[in-house]
């Protein structure tokens, strides 16, 4: 099953006041993408772009063949999931996952199966009954990626999915990400901190800095010894301030 669509950023630019960015992408259907950089270089700003929640001032994204520069989130074929915060405290597990199904919660039986079987898949049946606070970090963010799949959309964004988890989950989830892309043939772009998820996720890295792409490319050779300059000095400095 390949459900995923192409991504393109076309001659991108943005600007929050001075700070300007500039993007130029291309992302085939069904691949999956890690992104990497430094702190404030842009990396949520080219998901939020994607995910339209920020709008091109110049240049175009096309998902597929349409182009959605100026469509807003909702009308756009994107699930995004961040870092926390991905659920309603209010609403149990079942009810935070159907609603990417429907946002009314006005479900079908298929809808249930449908979140039924997302549950189960991400290792979360039994616990329909949960409130997000009754779950772990990790069991959240499971949840988060149910409501992806039962919303089917072509193009997954993760902004630091991974960011609030130990080191033994993060590897968990890297692989459950790995296995769903597999599974489903989404787009996924996953921004990320860690060599060791990128290396885990995606055969390719988008190395973003300075509010431009600044490397693109197997991440086993940016990271490697060989990798850019601009991307050794990176992966050096996370490894000092640990
Ligand atoms: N809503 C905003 N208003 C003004 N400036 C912003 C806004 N959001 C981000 N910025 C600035 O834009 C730049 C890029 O931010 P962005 O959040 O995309 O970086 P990032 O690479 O995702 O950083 P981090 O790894 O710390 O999450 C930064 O200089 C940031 O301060």
């Amino acid at each position: 099953m390949s459900l995923g669509l192409p991504v393109v950023l076309e001659g991108v630019r943005f600007a929050y006041g001075e700070t300007r960015m500039s993007f130029d992408l291309a992302i085939a259907a069904a691949e999956i993408v890690a992104i990497m950089g430094p702190s404030g270089s842009g990396k949520s700003t080219l998901l939020n772009l994607v995910a339209g929640f920020e709008t091109p001032a110049v240049g175009r994204i096309l998902i597929g063949d349409r182009d959605v520069s100026t469509d807003p989130p909702s009308q756009r074929p994107v699930s995004m999931i961040f870092q926390e915060n991905n659920l309603f405290a209010h609403l149990d597990l079942f009810a935070n996952v159907a609603l990417g199904r429907s946002p009314t919660l006005r479900l079908s039986s298929d809808d249930r199966s449908a979140v039924g079987e997302a549950l189960a898949r991400v290792g979360l049946a039994g616990k329909e009954a949960r409130r997000p606070r009754e779950l772990s970090g990790g069991e959240r963010q499971r949840a988060a990626l149910a409501r992806a799949l039962v919303r089917r959309r072509p193009v997954l964004l993760m902004d630091e999915p991974f960011a609030s988890l130990g080191p033994g989950l993060r590897a968990d989830m890297a692989a459950l990400v790995a296995e769903l892309h597999r599974e489903t043939g989404m787009t996924i772009l996953v921004v990320t901190h860690s060599p060791g998820d990128a290396l885990a996720l995606a055969p390719r890295m988008v190395f973003v800095e300075a509010g431009r792409i600044a490397a693109d490319g197997l991440a086993a050779d940016l990271l490697g010894d060989a990798g850019p300059e601009t991307v050794r000095a990176y992966v050096g400095e996370r490894r000092r301030s640990r």
